[in-house]
């Protein structure tokens, strides 16, 4: 490099040092105003976390942008602006099906940004406990698999716990195989959770037909599995290869392409209506003819959108079911609050779960 083009270089660094500056100065202006924001909550006891204004910020956000700056880089370092901004009005505990890097770590990171203290459950009881008891704020757990279907002991714990469903994140499931060395011809067995040891069947079936494949609690315990021994490969999230140090021997080995898993989050509040919302149920049917039907006939008459039905056993009375039911729209909506008084006459009980916003489309 000549003289006068070192003197340009260190120039434009002296701006980049000035912007970021005033970068920083603003970002503490920022939180300082949150931080009032925060106190004028608190006065009412409200939740400092409102999902639909952080998204009309976000959004503002990038209507300014234009495109000029790349979208997508702008959304993270916002979302993590603003999940530091609410942490420090109140700081919040998140409990999620653990242990770290589990696909409901990283949904519960893309529900609440770094901020928050994360902490790992090891199961998903547990993760409903600690937010009815209150040593948690949120918690976070999966309900259902594109590919896979519904978590049962999820529709258990919402059954079993005094919880609200606050919250919904959306997250593509796209597994690695990975293990110590990168090197496929080291496996010897195969770990990871049940389904995603279900999701990757084909795939396993083709390419590594004569290795046991073995089910463990979760894709990060198969992980820490895999760290300690060389003959062991893991089925996981690109997280946990990055944060227990294995490599990458095959990406996305999913059968299906599009794996989606949604993911509840737990807590103990209402949110506002946003204006795209959902609302869950779960009741009981009385045992007698079309008492289904009963249940679907004023959905189908107020015009509510029936997203989601799931029938599960009531565990001390044989062929008793208890359904699970999400309709669009927040409970506040006269046409919402009206259709659930309707369904409740034909239920032996009915449990309004909550009323949040919907999870954004991946
Ligand atoms: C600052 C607020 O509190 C939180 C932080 C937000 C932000 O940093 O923009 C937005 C919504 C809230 O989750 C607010 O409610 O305006």
């Amino acid at each position: 490099m000549k003289d006068n083009e070192v003197k340009r270089l260190l120039e434009l660094r002296k701006k980049i040092d000035e912007i970021d500056k005033e970068l920083v100065s603003l970002l503490q202006k920022r939180l300082k105003v949150a931080k009032e924001i925060g106190a004028e909550k608190a006065k009412f006891s409200s939740q400092p976390l409102d999902v639909t204004r952080e998204r009309e910020v976000l959004k503002n956000i990038l209507d300014i942008n234009g495109g000029v700056f790349p979208d997508d880089g702008l959304k993270v370092i916002f979302s993590e602006i603003i999940s530091a901004c609410r942490n420090a009005q109140r700081p919040a505990k998140i409990g999620y099906l653990g242990p770290a890097t589990t696909f409901t770590h990283m949904a519960a990171c893309k529900f609440f940004g770094h901020s928050p203290e994360f902490i790992p459950q090891r199961n998903i009881t547990e993760v409903f406990e600690e937010v009815e008891r209150g040593r948690t704020d949120f918690g976070v757990v999966p309900l259902e698999n594109s590919v896979e279907g519904t978590v049962a002991l999820t529709l258990d714990g919402l059954h079993d716990f005094k919880v609200k469903v606050v919250g919904e994140v959306y997250l593509p499931i796209s597994h690695d195989l990975m293990n110590k060395s990168g090197r496929i011809d080291q496996i010897k067995r195969i770990l990871s959770h049940p389904h995603a040891l279900a999701q990757c069947k084909g795939w396993l079936q083709r390419n590594l037909p004569a290795v046991p494949t073995e089910e463990v609690v979760s894709t990060a315990q198969a992980a820490r599995w895999a760290a300690v021994d060389p003959e062991v490969a893991a089925i996981a999230s690109p997280l946990a290869a990055r944060t227990y140090d294995l490599q990458i021997v095959a990406k996305s080995i999913e059968d299906f392409a599009g794996n989606t898993t949604r993911f509840l989050v737990l807590g103990h509040y209402c949110p506002r209506p946003s204006g795209r919302d959902k609302t869950s149920l779960l009741l009981s049917l009385e045992d007698r003819p079309g008492s289904l039907f009963k249940l679907l006939k004023p959905l189908a008459e107020k015009g509510i959108n029936l997203t989601k039905i799931q029938s599960r056993p009531v565990k001390d009375e044989p062929w008793r079911y208890l359904f699970y039911v999400d309709i669009a729209g927040h409970i506040e909506d006269p046409v919402v609050k009206e259709g659930v008084e309707a369904i409740k006459k034909g239920c032996t009980f009915l449990v309004w779960l909550g009323s949040y916003p919907m999870g954004l489309p991946i």
